[in-house]
């Protein structure tokens, strides 16, 4: 994934006088980045999550920077008429990968989720669980930029569960974005980059002493720009904090995580930001040693 993922004021509502579900929505998805959305049931996280996945489109507002995706829905049609093994081939041709290619990542998916006793058993007969995990795998195989997941753990086995976290993982440390909805809430806990919680159709990013038990290092980033200038930083959804030091002089607070987002986000600004230190968060140095 290259760049942000972008929603600009998006709303959604169904029918031309439906309730607003979502609106004024901003978003970033940052590459690399690991998003939880939270939410009471019925708020509109499966709605944001199909709008993020490109399954959808919003009633109003932009998305921009569509990355290369995949998705695993809270209910999976797994009455195809395929084996698992030959949907997953099929997909990864159609993903671009030869038939071999294809044929070999089918059967090593299916065996890391604990599902090749059953590759070649038709999925209408395959009970909710393993239906669940050629879902999973369907969506992991195509290595996606954006891997949307909407309650994907839901009816996975313990060690199927554990895979499918390590695969996160793997993901967002091959540079590609994950954003997905739990209802639990232990779930990859101290791991998601960023929290957000729908609530009355808006996006509120959860602070950062709630949303990262394991708290995580934060860098300090000093910006100068032009005087009466907000940076350019506020879709991100990185921000701790953004402190007006002085006029046009700003101390944003980012999970190190984000670090290499925020700058080369202020740096490519227009106009441009100057960037006057960088330094983790409570090693702050003192004027003079600043650059
Ligand atoms: N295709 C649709 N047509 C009409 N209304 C819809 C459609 N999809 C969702 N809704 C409505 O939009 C609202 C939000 O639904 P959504 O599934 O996005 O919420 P959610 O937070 O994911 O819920 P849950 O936690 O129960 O899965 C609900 O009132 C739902 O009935």
């Amino acid at each position: 994934m290259r760049r942000d993922l972008r929603l600009d004021n998006v709303g959604r509502r169904y029918g031309i006088r439906g309730p607003w579900i979502l609106r004024g929505v901003h978003l970033a998805v940052a590459p690399g980045t690991l998003t939880r959305v939270e939410g009471p049931n019925g708020t509109g996280k499966s709605t944001l999550l199909r709008l993020l996945a490109g399954l959808d489109a919003p009633t109003e507002g932009r998305i921009t920077g569509r990355p290369r995706t995949a998705y695993v829905p809270e209910r999976f049609p797994s009455a195809l008429p395929f084996t698992p093994h030959g949907y997953l081939t099929h997909l990864g041709t159609i993903h671009g990968l030869s038939r071999r290619t294809a044929t070999r990542a089918a059967g090593e998916w299916l065996d890391r989720f604990g599902a090749g006793a059953y590759a070649r058993t038709p999925m209408a007969q395959l009970s909710k669980g393993s239906s669940q995990k050629v879902a999973v795998a369907q969506a992991l195989l195509a290595e996606p930029e954006l891997l949307v997941l909407d309650e994907a753990w839901t009816g996975l086995d313990a060690a199927a569960r554990t895979e499918l976290e390590r695969a996160v993982a793997e993901r967002t440390a091959a540079g590609g974005a994950v954003v997905f909805v739990d209802h639990d809430p232990s779930r990859l806990a101290g791991a998601p980059d960023i929290t957000y919680r729908v609530r009355d159709g808006a996006l509120e990013r959860r602070t950062c002493e709630t949303d990262a038990p394991a708290g995580g290092p934060q860098v300090v980033v000093e910006v100068q720009g032009p005087q009466g200038g907000r940076p350019p930083v506020d879709a991100l959804g990185a921000l701790v904090s953004a402190e007006e030091a002085a006029p046009g002089t700003y101390r944003l607070t980012v999970p190190a995580s984000h670090s290499d987002v925020v700058l080369r986000t202020v740096l490519t600004a227009r106009p441009p930001w100057h960037v006057v230190s960088v330094h983790p968060l409570d090693s702050r140095p003192d004027k003079d040693s600043r650059r």
